[in-house]
């Protein structure tokens, strides 16, 4: 078995590269394992190395070492590979994967909770040909996503503070909707939308809720539609949505287990994040995913742990 550190630099508010590479020399000493770090180069990198790896056939645990994004990319590149298994050490901004493990959340921080923990396999979303672990989300959520980068390197700023500083801008200076036409499971709805988010975690821009109720392992995703509101009404629902409240606001979000949910717009770009690295298109489709991703944690650990 070979353990393989894939190590984002960039990821966090500095680089933790020498903590993770000597966390990975203290288990080869003291379990003789057979250890190899990799430093990613440029964004999509960590893809190229976990396929790498994956596709040389040995037995692999990949431990993702940095956020949100750097287990995205590790996810798409091990996903389907049965003979590997992913985890992830916490090194990120705001570490939402993690979020969803509850209290067990601290006991990623150190390999040698993880080298010899269990093994279970996580459902995927896959959206335009690649693969989502929580949550792929169109619309003004994703534009705020988007520009969270731009925030996350102040230094006065937490990974929710980035979070609500864009949001305050997107909401402020930016429309809140868009007119898309939205096909659930074959019935076509045009409307002007705020956002559609498919769940299979349930946690995004640094600690929202919007399905509390989604499980990584259920095999079913659960999408919300949120029409376009006013701004008045936007404000009041916001705090709701982010805590899992969707359901005090039926006139304007609706949650459904769909199969598969596909959002055109003749007009504008529609933004998506899939585990918060955004993209443009006008065409977007979200399944659940064929493949599933062998994952390991810490021994006892549940991805559902705080699942209503
Ligand atoms: N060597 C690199 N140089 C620059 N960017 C990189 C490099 N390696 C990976 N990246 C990119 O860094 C971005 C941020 O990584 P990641 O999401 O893991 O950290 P984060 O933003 O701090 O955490 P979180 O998403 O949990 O808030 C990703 O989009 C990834 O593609």
């Amino acid at each position: 078995m070979k353990h393989i550190f894939i190590i984002n630099p960039s990821a966090g508010k500095r680089s933790q590269a020498s903590r993770i590479l000597a966390m990975a020399e203290k288990l080869r000493q003291k379990h003789g394992l057979d250890c190899a770090c990799m430093l990613t180069q440029s964004p999509g990198h960590a893809t190229e190395l976990a396929r790498k790896a994956a596709e040389s056939g040995e037995p692999i645990r990949l431990y993702a070492c940095g956020g949100d994004g750097t287990i995205f990319e590790v996810a798409n590149g091990a996903a389907g590979f049965e003979h590997v298994a992913v985890t992830c050490i916490p090194v990120g901004t705001g570490n939402d994967f993690l979020k969803n493990f509850g209290a067990d959340m601290p006991r990623f921080a150190d390999a040698e909770n993880l080298w010899d923990g269990d093994v279970f396999p996580l459902d995927l979303i896959e959206c335009n040909g690649r693969y989502c672990t929580t949550i792929a989300c169109s619309g003004i959520d994703a534009r705020v996503a988007e520009d969270v980068h731009t925030y996350g390197d102040h230094p006065l700023l937490s990974g929710r503070g980035s979070y609500l500083a864009s949001v305050a801008v997107n909401f402020l200076f930016k429309g809140i909707g868009q007119r898309w036409t939205v096909t659930v499971d074959g019935e076509e709805v045009t409307d002007e939308f705020a956002l559609v988010a498919t769940c299979n975690g349930r946690y995004y821009g640094g600690g929202s809720t919007p399905v509390p109720e989604a499980r990584m392992d259920d095999g079913v995703l659960e999408t919300i539609l949120v029409k376009k509101v006013s701004r008045p009404t936007f404000a009041r629902f916001f705090r709701p949505y982010s805590d899992g409240q969707y359901a005090r606001f039926p006139d304007l979000a609706r949650v459904v287990r769909a199969k598969e949910v596909r959002i055109h717009s003749d007009a504008g770009e529609i933004v998506t994040c899939l585990d918060g690295e955004c993209f443009r298109s006008h065409d977007v489709t979200v399944r659940l995913a064929g493949k599933r991703l062998n994952f390991f944690g810490p021994r006892g650990c549940d991805c559902n742990k705080t699942a209503r």
